[in-house]
């Protein structure tokens, strides 16, 4: 294992580490091997103080440059994250187990696209002119003040980039929490900011469990609160941020449909059902875990994904030869391991993998259960591991009810050539994300988020900004003023 250093302390805050060892211990382990990378702690109430105060004393300052001179910082960050790409994409495998071959073009180099895309339309988020006759309105675009983002393990980085650059680009300040088993990675991008130009106090990131985000939902100086995490999480912190009337985002899990028909491309569903189940282990909020194959081609469809899944290469993530690693934690791995289990006792036929990988550690076996019947476990539940459902179907409209028989309702994707299909299908999905002919691409320039339990708001494209700014509308009177008496 590379020598990464402990980061100087535990918490950015003001342009600088801080350290409070009163906080409770928080060690992150390389889950391949279960050796510790870094050790350290929790933030204490009086760390969370400091970093809202930081974030609130720097927002008059912040929100009063223009948007060209805030976009410049951003996309000078942008530029510093592509340079140490390699860098971060190894702290992201030492700190998450995923393989550095998807660490090194998925993780940071998202968040480099995002610092530029929001870096780049920073000087242009204006409000309107409204003529009403010789009166007029206008309305000035401004940002919500101080934001919290609280992020969720599987793509540390990411989940910190999509939510600073928009919250900045539009004149918030933030502070953000990473998920307790991934705090390593946000830290580096504070550096990186305060290196492009950022001002002291307008990006802090404080460690600690869920009472840490919590303290940071309930206090009343944020305006607005961005969680990616679980659906019971996103019901508490939404309920929480409720309580102030707080803006939310709210990015949360899913169990999205993946529908193969039988005029497909059968080569490009297979890769795409391989991509949307285990890339990441699994470990991915908008997979596609519920494959359903149209009758006459599931023999088939199922062979070749088995064929291909066995290719996979299990082994250390920083040999960039290994396109499978292991579960984040002991807990992640637990609970996919009991899915299988529940997926076998269920009735679900196993047709690969299943158990613990010999490898030993945290490694599961890409699995593969077919005969899955909508009532199962696995087809209800999020599993957030290797785990992949085929599930037969006759018709559009019975694939289609099927698809939509769920409380998420993250993404879905479809693969057909007919395009009218294609795109019937995806009007009837109800999801927030939807692919046709591909699957879990996320591109910057594109609104990434959910619907019905797996979200409120949208990440990413010009959408996010409505989500990190409010308008004040103005009507301006050019007289004269009428009175009834
Ligand atoms: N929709 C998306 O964009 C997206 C992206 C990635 C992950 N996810 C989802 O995230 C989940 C996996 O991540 P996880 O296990 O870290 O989720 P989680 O819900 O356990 O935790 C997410 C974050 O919330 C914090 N938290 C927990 N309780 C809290 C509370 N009461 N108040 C405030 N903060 C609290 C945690 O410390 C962590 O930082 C999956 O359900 C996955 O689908 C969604
Ligand atoms: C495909 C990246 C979406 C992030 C969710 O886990």
């Amino acid at each position: 294992m590379p020598n990464i250093k402990q980061p100087e302390a535990s918490h950015y805050i003001n342009g600088q580490y801080v350290e409070d060892n009163a906080g409770t211990e928080l060690v992150t382990r390389y889950p391949a091997t279960g050796e510790v990378v870094a050790s350290l702690y929790a933030a204490t109430n009086s760390i969370v103080d400091h970093a809202l105060t930081a974030a609130d004393a720097a927002r008059a300052s912040w929100a009063a440059m223009t948007g060209s001179e805030r976009g410049r910082i951003l996309r000078k960050a942008a530029d510093i994250i592509r340079e140490r790409n390699r860098e971060l994409s190894v702290l992201e495998t030492l700190d998450t187990g995923k393989p550095l071959q998807e660490t090194l073009v998925a993780d940071a180099a998202s968040g480099a696209d995002c610092l530029e895309y929001f870096g780049a339309i920073a000087a242009g988020l204006t409000g309107e002119h409204i003529q009403l006759g010789k009166d007029f309105a206008y309305t000035i675009r401004e940002p919500l003040g101080v934001c919290v983002g609280i992020g969720a393990w599987n793509y540390p980085i990411q989940i910190a980039c999509w939510k600073a650059a928009p919250a900045l680009a539009c004149g918030n300040t933030l502070v953000f929490k990473p998920s307790e088993m991934t705090p390593l990675s946000a830290l580096k991008l504070a550096e990186i900011l305060t290196e492009a130009g950022l001002p002291d106090g307008v990006f802090n990131v404080i460690q600690g469990y869920g009472e840490t985000g919590g303290a940071l939902v309930d206090d009343s100086r944020v305006a607005k609160v961005s969680l990616t995490g679980s659906v019971p999480t996103g019901r508490k912190v939404y309920a929480a941020a409720a309580k102030g009337m707080k803006h939310v985002t709210m990015e949360l899990g899913g169990k999205s449909p993946l529908l193969i028909f039988d005029d497909a491309s059968l080569d490009d569903a297979v890769s795409a059902a391989i991509n949307a189940n285990f890339y990441s282990s699994g470990q991915i909020c908008s997979n596609g875990t519920r494959v359903f194959v149209q009758k006459g081609i599931l023999p088939e469809f199922l062979a070749r994904v088995k064929e291909r899944t066995q290719k996979a290469i299990i082994g250390d993530p920083l040999d960039e030869a290994t396109n499978f690693g292991p579960m984040i934690s002991q807990a992640q791995f637990d609970i996919t391991l009991s899915y299988i289990q529940k997926g076998i006792d269920e009735g679900a036929t196993l047709v690969l993998g299943g158990k613990a990988h010999h490898k030993g550690g945290l490694y599961v076996e890409p699995t593969i259960f077919s005969d899955v019947t909508d009532d199962m476990s696995i087809a209800r539940e999020e599993i957030f591991g290797p785990v992949m459902s085929f599930l037969p179907f006759d018709t559009e409209e019975e694939a289609l009810r099927r698809a939509n028989d769920t409380e998420f309702g993250l993404a879905a994707g479809v693969f057909t050539s007919d395009l009218t299909r294609a795109h019937r299908v995806v009007a009837a999905f109800e999801a927030g994300t939807c692919w046709i002919n591909t699957y879990n691409l996320t591109p910057i320039e594109m609104p990434f988020g959910g619907t019905k339990a797996s979200g409120v708001g949208r990440e990413n494209a010009k959408a996010a900004i409505e989500h990190y700014s409010e308008l004040k509308s103005v009507y301006v009177g050019m007289g004269p003023v009428e009175a009834a008496f």
